[in-house]
């Protein structure tokens, strides 16, 4: 946006959006970069046709119907997305990671600052997106931000010791988001009639799952102010948890369709990696949040990557004349991913051969 300026990243940083709701402070033109006038109609939740799709099927005790597979397939490559249901992640599980994730946001700030990040741009920690480059605008959003999987990249400094339940809840948390990593890398490759451990041998042994719990504070001008301006993630795949708050978005066709909140569901949406992995047969999905003003909302990604320096590419049998090459192979695709994103870009047209 011409004509904006930013403030020091360590004013940014000082300030949270939550503090500035409590204390009445309006929105300043630095959040201010919505306007819907020339975008499309957003849909709401009652008409998303967003796919469900129920994992126990694709259990390998059992074996998998072509159907299940077909529906699958056909979501991930005009969706990009799913409401995946039937993940086996009890609903008590899911109960707990909501509760400690608000009980943490709901702290005073002098708790809540003890996990800040430290300086722009670490990503780790408690505190708001980083600051973007000059001219893009600020999301209404403050963020916990931290790595869990593998262990030993854990930065325990950023993990909140307030709820007292937090860190085990987490870990156990991230045991099952690992075990979805799995049943869903599987599920996808064999929709595509490919080895079913093809996804995890490209992202490596030691592919990373990293935590980023969401607070979208409500807005008083939720028609000017983005939750999380349009994005697509740079992941393989990113697997959402939602409370009963709807503001996430995905696009399709031109269309911005607002994803239902279904309590025991979580929402797996493609990265840009899986689009590159499929050779375009799968759709990385652009996706938003929304602010509303009654109430806040919180939601909890966990973003699946490859392990650092692991080399990706198209998996060969997605290769052929009638679908050429489309991406060329290459490592640490997130951190150009994150320069451009701080730029209001995409990415993937650098994967491009
Ligand atoms: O809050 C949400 O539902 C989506 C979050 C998201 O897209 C992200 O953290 O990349
Ligand atoms: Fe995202």
């Amino acid at each position: 946006m011409a004509g904006v300026s930013l403030l020091p990243a360590e004013l940014l940083l000082a300030k949270r959006v939550q503090d500035m709701v409590i204390n009445g402070e309006e929105p300043t033109s630095l959040f201010m970069s919505r306007n819907d006038t020339k975008e499309a109609q957003d849909i709401p939740s009652h008409l998303s046709p967003i796919p469900i799709i129920d994992l126990s099927s694709f259990s390998s005790s059992t074996s998998t119907s072509e159907e299940e597979l077909q529906k699958l397939k056909s979501a991930l490559c005009s969706w990009g997305c799913f409401q995946a249901i039937g993940h086996g992640i009890p609903c008590a599980i899911l109960d707990k990671i909501r509760s400690v994730a608000k009980e943490f946001f709901e702290q005073p700030m002098e708790e809540k600052k003890k996990w800040s990040k430290s300086a722009n741009p670490e990503m780790e920690g408690y505190g708001g997106d980083p600051a973007p480059e000059q001219g893009q605008s600020l999301n209404w959003q403050d963020r916990l931000f931290l790595s869990v999987y593998p262990e030993d990249m854990r930065m325990y400094k950023y993990w909140p010791e307030n709820p007292k339940s937090f860190r085990e809840v987490l870990e156990d948390y991230t045991i099952k988001m690992k075990m979805v990593t799995e049943n869903v890398s599987k599920a996808m490759a064999q929709s595509l009639q490919l080895e079913e451990n093809c996804f995890q041998n490209q992202l490596g042994e030691r592919a990373t799952l990293s935590a980023r719990f969401n607070y979208y504070s409500r807005c008083h001008k939720p028609q000017l102010v983005w939750g999380l301006r349009p994005h697509a993630d740079g992941s393989a795949f990113t697997i959402i948890l939602q409370d009963d708050v709807e503001g996430l978005q995905v696009l399709k066709e031109e269309q911005w369709f607002t994803v239902p909140t279904i309590s025991n569901a979580l929402l797996i949406i493609l990265g840009d990696q899986m689009e590159i992995m499929t050779n375009g047969m799968f759709k990385s999905a652009v996706h938003r949040v929304v602010t509303n003003s009654e109430r806040d909302r919180i939601s909890v990604a966990v973003f699946y990557y490859p392990e650092k320096g692991k080399e990706i590419g198209p998996e060969e049998g997605l290769i052929n004349e009638e679908r050429p090459r489309l991406f060329k192979n290459l490592t640490d695709y997130g951190d150009v991913h994150f320069q451009h994103y701080q730029r209001g870009m995409r990415a993937l047209h650098l994967a491009k051969v």
